[in-house]
């Protein structure tokens, strides 16, 4: 099944509901002493709830049958400091109950990006970033009411349940028995609903889902959609989108109202059945009548719960699926990983060797076949060749992003799979054509590639690259706020960042995928010099659309339907009249 697509529902993998909960509330224990302060509160809130109707009930019974005016204002005065330190401790129970259900989604979002960041390209290769910020925003979100409800509702409400049936027993148990008549009408009726309310929910988080990777990628690609004014286009495809998604959650919602009906008829059922066997078999009368309102009282204390228990039930089940797809992605394994016993990878010269290596993406098409070279430290190669003939493959092996089917890569005589992969990407600097940069000061950009790196660093890795001048006529020179993605900046004065940033990081190896835009001739010189200045006493494999670039490097890779077609320096290269030739006079006559 195809997940590379946004109208595409996701597969999840989903565990019994059962095992999706447990490992939800394991959670919870770590906050063993909270939930502990929480249940003694809740008892004693519990306790205050069940006395108050045994309160009236003396009072009406008793004191007022008897006229006792003193003992009546003892018991009004009794009761109500008692509920006053009800009030008091439902307070401090919903301050502490906000604060450990927040703490857990803090966990569980920082689990899940902690784990997102470990897994490899395929990952992302195969998901819209919308679906997965879905996952880590929506999915988690929808965890706080069962958190929270599971430690105010699930434990106290059970409390008041069997202590409200054991009184009523114990007073009474026909009246008890007549008032929980209903109550299997009930579990009837909430289990007909629920297992066909699950599965709605789950389609419609999928719907959810979906919904936010095309408006993600949509607000991401504003500037395409408008300069190509496709925005009917895009409306129609988000028009259906939004009905799908309000028709999966109408769907759902519709079943689960039922849910409240359903507790409501058997709490009147109860109501009714109480009076009618209390009144019309018992023949209860006047005498005591507050047994009878008592009573009625204890209904309303069974059922209430049971309503609230009724209510995070259903929140459970409608919130159950996010749990499942947070669970989905944390038990995604990365594909690259660290073997056991790896070794950590010493300061490397910048050897890099490819050995008989063939690669494919999805295991059927060969993309790399049999790919051999020896790169000497400190020299730089030029990777060019048609579109998708394998550059971009080539250099994502050598950092490791995928691992190769068949044969090795070897960086100073390490295999890549022996060595860790921290260790071995520490010594890198990858270079892609969308220099990205984050919202936040020119600085802190740079400081990207060494996160120790001093001022002083900063400044000297963009005076190499020539990124020094610009950065200081603006406004705040290196404190200058970059917008998001560095949107207020030109493209080439994004490259000269970027190449500070890699500068700064002084890698051994570098990966440059050179970017095609033209850019003017001032800033083309600049950062035309700033390539040179990166590629200066490292080992440089560039993916070279400048001519300069080419016909500077060491040697240049011409590589032609996954495999290296012509090797040898530009002159070297024209002279043989071959792949380089070709792709040399179209691209490069007219300059
Ligand atoms: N993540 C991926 N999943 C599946 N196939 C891929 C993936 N990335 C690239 N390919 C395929 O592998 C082949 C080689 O792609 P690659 O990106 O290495 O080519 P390239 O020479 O760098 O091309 P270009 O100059 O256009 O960037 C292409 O056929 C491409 O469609």
């Amino acid at each position: 099944m195809s997940i590379n697509a946004i109208k595409d529902d996701e597969h999840i993998s989903t565990a019994s509901k059962k095992t999706t909960l447990l490992r939800l509330f394991r959670y919870l224990l770590a906050y063993r002493g909270t939930i502990a302060l929480v249940i003694i509160i809740m008892l004693i809130t519990v306790a205050i709830s069940i006395i108050n109707p045994l309160l009236i009930e003396r009072a009406i019974d008793v004191h007022i049958a008897n006229r006792d005016v003193k003992r009546l204002l003892l018991l009004v005065g009794f009761a109500v400091a008692i509920n006053l330190l009800f009030i008091l401790l439902v307070k401090i129970r919903m301050y502490l109950m906000a604060k450990m259900s927040n703490d857990v989604l803090v966990r569980i979002r920082q689990e899940l990006y902690t784990h997102i960041q470990k897994l490899s390209f395929n990952f992302f290769d195969s998901r819209p970033t919308g679906k997965i910020l879905a996952r880590i925003i929506g999915d988690v979100n929808s965890l706080k009411d069962v958190l929270s409800d599971s430690v105010t509702t699930l434990i106290p409400d059970f409390v008041t349940i069997s202590a409200v049936v054991v009184i009523m027993l114990i007073k009474n148990w026909k009246l008890a028995l007549a008032s929980l008549i209903s109550l299997p009408l009930m579990m009837g009726g909430l289990w007909f609903i629920e297992t066909r309310s699950h599965q709605r929910w789950r389609i419609h988080r999928k719907k959810s889902s979906n919904l936010n990777a095309f408006i993600h990628e949509d607000l991401s690609g504003m500037r395409i959609i408008q300069s190509f004014t496709a925005e009917k286009e895009t409306e129609e495809d988000f028009d259906m989108l939004l009905k799908e998604h309000r028709d999966s959650f109408m769907d759902a919602v519709r079943i689960n109202d039922a849910f409240f009906s359903v507790v409501d008829l058997s709490w009147g059922i109860g109501t009714i059945a109480l009076y009618f066997v209390a009144i019309k078999i018992m023949g209860i009368g006047t005498g005591n009548v507050g047994t009878l309102i008592s009573f009625g009282m204890f209904i309303g204390m069974f059922w209430r719960p049971i309503m609230n228990l009724s209510n995070f039930y259903n929140k459970l089940i409608t919130n159950i699926s996010g749990a499942e797809r947070i669970f989905d992605i944390l038990d995604t394994k990365p594909d690259i990983t660290d073997r056991e016993n790896v070794i950590e990878m010493p300061p490397i010269k910048g050897e890099v060797k490819f050995e008989h290596v063939s690669f494919s993406y999805d295991g059927d098409t060969k993309v790399l076949n049999d790919v051999s070279f020896t790169v000497k430290p400190g020299e730089t190669i030029a990777l060019v060749g048609p579109t998708g003939a394998g550059k971009t493959t080539i250099v994502n092996l050598i950092s490791r992003f995928y691992d190769v089917q068949e044969g090795n890569v070897y960086i100073d005589g390490y295999n890549v799979k022996d060595v860790s992969i921290e260790s071995l990407r520490k010594q890198m600097g990858i270079m892609t054509q969308d220099n990205f940069l984050f919202s936040g000061t020119i600085k802190d950009n740079i400081r990207y590639g060494k996160l120790d790196a001093t001022d002083e660093e900063i400044i000297e890795a963009a005076k190499a690259v020539n990124a020094h001048d610009f950065i200081m006529k603006l406004e705040k020179g290196y404190d200058t706020e970059l917008k998001e993605r560095g949107t207020g900046l030109s493209i080439g004065q994004r490259q000269l960042l970027a190449f500070a940033r890699t500068m700064v990081s002084m890698p051994k190896i570098l990966i440059l995928d050179e970017a095609t835009s033209s850019i003017d001739t001032h800033t083309e010189i600049l950062v035309q010099k700033g390539i040179e200045a990166l590629l200066k006493g490292r080992t440089s494999f560039v993916i070279a659309h400048r001519l300069s670039t080419i016909s500077k490097a060491d040697r240049i890779f011409v590589i032609d339907d996954g495999k290296i077609v012509e090797e040898g320096t530009s002159e070297e290269l024209l002279a043989k009249k071959g792949l380089y030739y070709n792709l040399y006079m179209a691209q490069f006559k007219n300059i």
